[in-house]
């Protein structure tokens, strides 16, 4: 049935979620539109699922410690129970029964289809039942997330490789597994499935893992991936791929042929405009990423969120925008998005946390960059830690403002330990103060007290 709505909510990943609930329960007529899982990607083949693999991972990791430190453990991985709790406490079997009833009982309707924009105010969803058309009074909020990428190798479409959405949905670790594309999809996925025994390749064609990461903790993580077997292979690229309906061979450019029983592509994302049709707003269909204003309104009576935007693909990032664009769309002031001290976490073991920007980012906006670094196994409490505490922390400071902008830390716990540093940089901390302050002994965080005298070298 067509209806006239105040707001439709094009996308329901963990903004548009976040968004529909914030405007109906302000008492607003709003629709939300879902193509596949309410939640989108984050609960059912993303963070949640992925961090529970992880936590089984860093448990097996630590057991494996123990003949270093105190006694002898036996260690056996199980991939069942991993699967058990992603399939029944993560993702109820990949359903969005809860999620749905959430969003309905905030006030919000469901409508579930593919939407498209076919008019200014105007969303057609192409629904099991034919063709629904929603005029929406107030605006359309797009969060329609993103698609995994694979690229144009040869043989590569042909072939039965997973993506994320089906490494999350595996009942037992491959026996062997290719990982293209050292990124944190590709870096979280190769050492969970190393951990529980599968012999692991990944093959990144960049100068080093992490992209645009911190080179030094590219080096620490990428030393930590060898340790566990991983055969990590740097600045190489895929020519070819094959399955014989066995398994996978991999030609890369240098000759070497690589093979295993399954391949994951981790390449990146993209977001299909031209399909969600926001040329019929005014916006470029064929870039990669909806630009959006500090309030995220991307045209008149149009509002983005997540990781369509560009600010960084991460749900605490879609959910930050939802608050804005909700209160922008109620008439409500806010503060404008601000992305200035934007944390990420790579969760592997080390875990790979950043708050702002890097030396290099900050070199290419021209700023006077200062940088200070210390080694956690220098600390008093790497060298107690011991085994599995290696790691480093690299702070990035505006030299003429006397303030950080940026901080790197991998390292145990390391997205823990960034939240001390992202106060600093979001809150334009004097350096001079942070100097001042006490950090207990002997803590991962007072190694920070040696990267700020570093600063000073
Ligand atoms: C393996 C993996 C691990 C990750 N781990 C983390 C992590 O630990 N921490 C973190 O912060 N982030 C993580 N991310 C990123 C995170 O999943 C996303 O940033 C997050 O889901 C926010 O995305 P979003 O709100 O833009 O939309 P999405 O979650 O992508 O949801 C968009 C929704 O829109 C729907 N949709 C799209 N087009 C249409 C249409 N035309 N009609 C109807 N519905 C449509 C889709 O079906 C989807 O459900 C991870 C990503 C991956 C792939
Ligand atoms: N812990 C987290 O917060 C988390 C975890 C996973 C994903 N994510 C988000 O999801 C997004 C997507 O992650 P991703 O890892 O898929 O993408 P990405 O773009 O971050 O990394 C992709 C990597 O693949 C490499 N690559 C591209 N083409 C290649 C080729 N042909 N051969 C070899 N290597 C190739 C790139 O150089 C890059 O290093 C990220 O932007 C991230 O924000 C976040």
């Amino acid at each position: 049935m067509d209806a006239e709505v105040d707001v439709v909510v094009l996308g329901l990943g963990p903004g548009g979620e976040d968004v529909a609930g914030r405007l109906a329960t302000a008492g607003l007529d709003v629709v939300g539109v879902e193509s596949r899982l309410v939640g989108g990607e984050c609960p059912y083949y993303a963070c949640v699922p992925t961090k529970m693999m992880v936590r089984a991972t860093d448990a097996l990791a630590e057991a494996r410690r123990v003949p270093d430190l105190g006694g002898s453990t036996e260690v056996a991985p199980d991939w069942s129970p991993v699967h058990r709790r992603i399939r029944d406490e993560a993702t109820t079997d990949w359903d969005d029964t809860a999620a749905a009833e959430r969003l309905t009982g905030n006030g919000a309707r469901l409508v579930r289809g593919v939407g498209r924009i076919t008019a200014p105010g105007e969303v057609a969803v192409r629904t099991a039942d034919g063709e629904q058309v929603l005029r929406a009074r107030r605006g359309i909020v797009l969060n329609p997330g993103t698609e995994p990428t694979a690229p144009p190798v040869d043989g590569l479409a042909d072939t039965p490789y997973w993506t994320n959405r089906e490494a999350v949905r595996t009942d037992r670790a491959p026996e062997s597994l290719l990982v293209l594309g050292a990124g944190p999809v590709g870096l979280e996925f190769a050492q969970v499935f190393a951990r529980f025994g599968s012999r692991v390749a990944l093959v990144e064609r960049g100068e080093h893992i992490l992209g645009s990461g911190e080179p030094e903790a590219a080096e620490v993580l990428a030393a930590a991936l060898r340790a566990d077997g991983i055969d990590v292979r740097e600045g190489a690229s895929a020519e070819r791929v094959d399955h014989d309906g066995e398994g996978f061979r991999m030609q890369l450019d240098d000759g070497t042929e690589l093979t295993a029983q399954h391949l994951l592509v981790a390449t990146g994302r993209r977001t299909d405009l031209a399909a969600l049709g926001v040329g019929a707003v005014g916006i470029d269909e064929s870039g990669a990423t909806i630009p959006v204003d500090e309030h995220l309104r991307a045209a008149d009576g149009v509002w983005a969120i997540g990781d369509v935007t560009g600010h960084g693909a991460f749900t605490h990032v879609s959910v930050y925008q939802s608050a804005i664009a909700a209160a922008n769309i109620l008439g409500r002031g806010t503060e404008p998005a601000d992305y200035r001290a934007m944390p990420a976490v790579t969760f592997t073991d080390p875990e790979v946390a950043t708050v702002g920007l890097t030396e290099s980012l900050a070199a290419a906006r021209g700023l006077p960059v200062r940088t200070g670094t210390t080694r956690l196994e220098d600390s008093p409490r790497g060298w107690i830690h011991q085994v599995g505490g290696e790691g480093v922390i690299k702070l990035v400071a505006d030299a003429d403002r006397g303030v950080l902008v940026g901080a790197t830390v991998a390292g145990p716990r390391g997205g823990e330990i960034v939240g001390a540093l992202a106060v600093a940089v979001h809150a334009e901390v004097p350096l001079a103060r942070l100097r001042g302050m006490i950090l207990a002994y002997p803590t991962f965080h007072r190694a920070i007290s040696s990267a700020l005298a570093d600063l000073d070298a």
